[in-house]
Parts: structure tokens; sequence; C-alpha cells
């Protein structure tokens, strides 16, 4: 029997969401990228897989992998989309809940009318753990890209993250930079991309090239890290919301040491069932 599966989304990026807590699910790159294929399979962005928690402090654990098979750390929107399924779906019987990921902890709290806060957790700078090449920490890096150089900012939110600032996302070159930077050879696990234009001190617009699917409408993380380098150059407060092609989040860093806070919504698409080889 095919597994059945519900189609979710967080600000446009795209989730196929699955129940490996009642089923027993084997999920491998292939199947990934079958499932993600949006011609041929159901489309996503990414695919999350539910599962009984192993720490703990854990209420669940959940997977992700991009839309390329590669499982990943962290999901910024993808972890208000497992929340609200998981309460949707009765496995959690309390909107509060935390959630485990490769990366860690994660303390979500659904609230009305779709809306999922989010404690991400403190952000990682130090270059080693990103993982990034540099000597040191900056607060912004030379990255040389076909003889031009980029002054970036890295950032890991649990996943890793670079940071662009542009003068206007609308003309910013994302489908062809994007690429480039993502398989940087100083990212040894590859990079999301963030290009960020600042509209005020607390006020932003953000594109995201995503590691392993390319340019999504949205990214939480890939926000939250272009707050984290906003407020560390000193070109945003500690709360500024971020409008993405997907739609708003608001994100909440008060300094180093301290958890972003992400607030966006977690929206169900559909449920559906995988014909049997298309699953
Ligand atoms: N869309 C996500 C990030 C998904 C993982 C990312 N592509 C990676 O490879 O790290 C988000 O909302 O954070």
């Amino acid at each position: 029997m095919s597994p059945g599966f519900t189609k979710m989304q967080g600000l446009g990026n795209d989730f196929v969401v699955l129940d490996g807590i009642t089923n027993q699910l084997d999920i491998t790159p292939e199947r990934v990228r079958r499932i993600a294929d949006r011609r041929y399979g159901v489309g996503c962005d990414q695919v999350l897989l539910a599962e009984p928690a192993q720490a703990p402090e854990a209420d669940f654990r959940y997977r992700i992998w991009n839309a390329d098979g590669g499982e990943v750390e962290h999901c910024g929107n993808g972890v208000r989309c497992m929340a609200r399924f998981l309460k949707d779906h009765g496995l959690s019987a309390d909107g509060r809940m935390t959630l485990e990921t490769a990366k860690g902890l994660t303390r979500v709290e659904i609230l009305a009318d779709d809306m999922v806060r989010v404690d991400m957790g403190p952000p990682v700078l130090t270059p080693a753990d990103i993982p990034f090449r540099a000597a040191e920490r900056q607060a912004l890096y030379p990255l040389e890209v076909q003889q031009q150089v980029f002054e970036v900012a890295a950032v890991s939110m649990g996943n890793p993250h670079l940071v662009l600032r542009v003068d206007d996302v609308d003309t910013a070159p994302v489908a062809g930079l994007g690429p480039l930077l993502e398989r940087h050879s100083d990212f040894p696990n590859r990079v999301n991309a963030g290009f960020l234009q600042v509209l005020g001190r607390d006020r932003a617009r953000l594109r995201v090239y995503e590691r392993g699917v390319g340019e999504t409408l949205a990214c939480g993380t890939g926000a939250c890290a272009a707050v984290v380098a906003g407020v560390l150059n000193g070109w945003f407060d500690s709360r500024v919301t971020v409008d993405l092609p997907g739609g708003r989040l608001v994100i909440h860093w008060s300094g180093m040491g301290e958890p972003v806070w992400m607030t966006g919504p977690a929206v169900p698409v559909f449920e559906g069932t995988m014909a049997a080889g298309a699953e």
C-alpha cells in the first residue's frame, strides 16, 4: 500500500510531509527525487518525514530532504509546517512542542490564523562550524567568484548560509550567481545563498537560492541568517520584517548567544496517496 502524504506550504516554500510515526517508511535520495519532481511526482522543494523522538527532551523527530535528494540539518518553513502537521493529524495533543532534527532541538508554538512561532536557537558564526573556510570570524568576508570579489556574511542556523547585500532584489543576479555561490569551494558542504535588500532598520527584502533546490519562494533559515548578518553589520535593529517572494516573516534576534525567533505561516494544501511506482 502506498503511503498517504500531506502537501503543505510556508510562504510558497512547499513540502511533501510523510508520517513515519504510524508508518514504516524507507526514504532514499532516489525516492525523494521522484516525489519532489514537479512533472513526474507530487512536486515540492523539500520532503519532510515525521519520526518518533530519540532525544528525551524532544516530542518528535523530523528529517528533511532537499529536492535533489540530499538530507539536510534544518528548515525554517519546514519546522512550522511539521508542527502543524503533527497537531492537525492528532499526533501532538498540544500546540507547543519540541522537535528534534539533525541540527538539534527546536521549540515551536502554534498560534492562531495558521501562524507558528519558532525558537530557531542561536546562530553559529565560527567559520569551521558553518562550515566555511576562513582563518577567523568576520562580519563580512571577501568571496571571489569568477574574478569578482563579493562581500558576504556567513552564518549557520544549523544549515549553512551566506548573505550578500544587494541594492535591489528584483535585479539581483540570483539565477546566474546563485549556483556559483551554492557550490563555492570555500563552503565544503555547499551553501544557501541569500540576496538581501535593506529597506530600513526593521524592513528587508530577501531572495534565496537554496542549496539542493534552486531559488524558492521563501527560506525561513535564510531569513534568520539574513537578519543575524544585518544585526552584526549594524544594518538592522533586533526585530525585522522580511519580505520574500512568497510572503512575510517576522524575525527577532537580540544579539550574541540569544536565540533567533521566527514567526510565519504554515498551511496545509491537500492530502493525497501516491500511486504505486510514483512513491
Ligand atoms: N527552505 C528551508 C531550508 C531547506 C534546507 C536548505 N535548502 C539547505 O540545504 O540547507 C527553510 O525554510 O529554511
